[in-house]
């Protein structure tokens, strides 16, 4: 199954670029807001302007199936503006490689990212594989994340993933983040194919 047949949400193209706009400058703003100095007009200012999008945005809240966020294929990362942006380079079946960078809003201290988002990361990246190479949605039964190096933030990093092995409906599948020839952080997940009545396991009958 290809990952357009598996993911996309069918959006119109010029519909997905400006999608994609918005997940662009949202970022933007999130990196930009994670580095401002205290300045109290900044702030009041900035929350009045975000009361006025809650106002519009709450009132048109749709379910899952509608939503766009994380459902649009031709975007990185599926257009999901939780995720920090992988760009992928190369993918096969069993593997995939790319380049991702995090941005302030991803900072836990010292200039380099958060524990949490690496593992944010292995767990899309390695999920999105096994999902792909099993031909059906997986779900994470657990996610062992080893930090190596502190993983520097505003800097292109690689990331890479691929199949380990597969037992039955288990994939195992392991990655990498790298700053150069640093070995920033390595990642190991389990990844079950789900059964026709989990959920949305349903689409491994499709
Ligand atoms: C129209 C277009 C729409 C587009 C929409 C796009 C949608 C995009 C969709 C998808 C994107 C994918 C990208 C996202 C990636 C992120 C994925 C996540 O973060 S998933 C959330 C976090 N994970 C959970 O919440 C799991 C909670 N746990 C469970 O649900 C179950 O425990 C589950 C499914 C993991 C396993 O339950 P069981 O009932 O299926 O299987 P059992 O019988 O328990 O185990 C089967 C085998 O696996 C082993 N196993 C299970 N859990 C294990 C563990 N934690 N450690 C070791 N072994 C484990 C067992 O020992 C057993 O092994 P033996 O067959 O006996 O060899």
């Amino acid at each position: 199954m290809s990952w357009e047949e598996m993911f996309k949400g069918d959006f119109a193209a010029e519909d997905v670029r400006a999608y994609g706009t918005l997940v662009e400058n949202l970022h933007a703003v999130q990196n930009a807001l994670a580095a401002m100095p205290m300045d109290r007009e900044a702030i009041d200012g900035l929350a009045a302007d975000l009361a006025s999008w809650r106002d519009r945005l709450e009132p048109a809240v749709t379910d899952e199936q509608h939503q766009v966020n994380g459902r649009v294929a031709e975007l990185p990362v599926r257009g999901h503006a939780m995720l920090p942006e992988l760009r992928v380079s190369s993918r096969t079946k069993d593997r995939v490689e790319g380049t991702v960078r995090f941005g302030r809003w991803f900072m836990g201290g010292g200039m380099a990212v958060h524990g949490g988002a690496v593992s944010l990361l292995f767990d899309e990246v390695l999920g999105i594989l096994a999902s792909l190479a099993a031909g059906g949605i997986t779900r994470t039964a657990y996610l062992h994340t080893d930090y190596r190096a502190l993983t520097p933030i505003d800097t292109d990093l690689e990331a890479v993933a691929w199949i380990d092995r597969v037992e039955g409906r288990k994939w195992f599948v392991r990655g990498e983040i790298r700053h150069g020839d640093v070995v920033c952080a390595e990642g190991e997940g389990l990844f079950l194919r789900l059964l026709p009545e989990q959920g949305l396991g349903r689409r491994t009958e499709d």
